[in-house]
């Protein structure tokens, strides 16, 4: 268990930073949303790797300002966008301009490496007065189990860079393979308690003491070798592609489905996570179509577009050693769509 103090204890007047990491489609929407549901003190900074933001109209944040930063990661692609988002919002906050948040809750892209979210906190003076990080609570994805582990570095990076781990999906598998899961993240992170998803609101309360995280070689219990986490990031820099759809037509729900079918089919393997919001005929507001490459894509209507904007929009993200490779599929498919509308 990691040693727990709590906010009292800091001796300062920085907002404080939670840091929401987790593998894409981890569940990471999903706890804030059940925070949400609780919490009304907070401010919500969200980062998708895709072009077109999805999440934020599936948050349900009522009264908390929310803030979408799109197009790559806070780690690496981004950096910058991250320091004059929290600079605008601690601004807004104090000209009285958007409520008087007193927790900021980042939720990082499924590819972000927790310690690279951190730094730009720690490293520009003027943020550093202002904000600090007082957690990274990492979404661990129990369906995906340990065969996620091994295949996606930044899956590992995320479990050693955390200070609470949450298990989401429990009620998707089986109990031995939830035990091999926790005995796995157990080795990877000994020092973050773990608990099932959703997580009490308290987290977003408690204040760990800051650790020097392990960056050598790392072996799976399964036998598997990893590289350093160095290697892991660069390798994790190169091979998640995202590409973004738009399209104005319109389709029957079962071409949707057989057209969703053929892109999960073109992508094979390769494909990592899915999610857009869907125009079909009969329906007045999106079909929201969520994928993460394990089953069946999940359908779910909404009752209206989130936005006012009715075009369809889809963001697909996959691990392939050709970064042209998701440009090509979506092209595509596209044409696809195109015949079929
Ligand atoms: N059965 C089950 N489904 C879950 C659970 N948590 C999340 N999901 C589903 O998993 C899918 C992805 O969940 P999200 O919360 O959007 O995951 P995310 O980490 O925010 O996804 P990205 O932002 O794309 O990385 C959605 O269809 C959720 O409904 C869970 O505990 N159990």
């Amino acid at each position: 268990m990691s040693q727990v103090t709590h906010s009292p204890d800091i001796r300062d007047d920085r907002l404080p930073v939670i840091v929401l990491s987790g593998f894409l489609g981890s569940g990471k929407t999903t706890q804030l949303n059940h925070w949400l549901s609780q919490r009304q003190d907070l401010a919500v900074v969200i980062n998708e790797l895709g072009d077109i933001g999805i999440d934020q109209h599936l948050t349900e944040a009522q009264g908390v300002p929310v803030t979408l930063l799109a197009g790559g990661c806070v780690c690496c692609v981004v950096q910058g966008s991250l320091s004059s988002t929290l600079r605008n919002l601690f601004m807004a906050r104090k000209n009285g301009e958007i409520p008087p948040f007193n927790r900021l809750v980042l939720e990082t892209t499924g590819a972000a490496e927790p310690s690279g979210v951190v730094a730009p906190l720690q490293q520009d003076p003027w943020l550093r007065k202002r904000f600090v990080c007082q957690s990274v609570i990492t979404l661990v994805d129990a369906q995906a189990g340990v065969a996620a582990l091994e295949r996606h570095p930044e899956c590992l990076e995320q479990v050693q860079g955390a200070d609470q781990l949450l298990i989401s999906k429990s009620d998707l598998c089986t109990p031995d393979s939830l035990a091999a899961l926790k005995a796995q993240i157990a080795l990877l992170n000994p020092d973050a308690s773990v608990l099932l998803s959703p997580g009490p609101a308290s987290l977003l309360d408690q204040v760990f003491p800051r650790r020097c995280r392990i960056t050598g070689p790392l072996t799976l219990s399964t036998g598997v070798s990893l590289q350093p986490q160095l290697s892991s990031v660069s390798v994790s820099r190169h091979q998640l592609h995202s590409a973004s759809l738009r399209w104005e037509g319109r389709l029957s729900w079962p071409h949707w489905q057989a057209a969703l079918q053929q892109l999960g089919n073109q992508c094979g393997e390769s494909l990592v996570r899915l999610k857009g919001l869907l125009k079909v005929e009969g329906l007045d507001g999106p079909l929201l179509v969520q994928w993460t490459g394990q089953g069946e894509p999940a359908l779910s209507p909404m009752n209206a577009w989130p936005d006012g904007d009715t075009t369809t929009r889809l963001v697909v993200i996959v691990r392939h050693d050709n970064p042209d490779f998701v440009h090509e599929q979506v092209a595509h498919w596209q044409a696809l769509l195109q015949q079929l509308g």
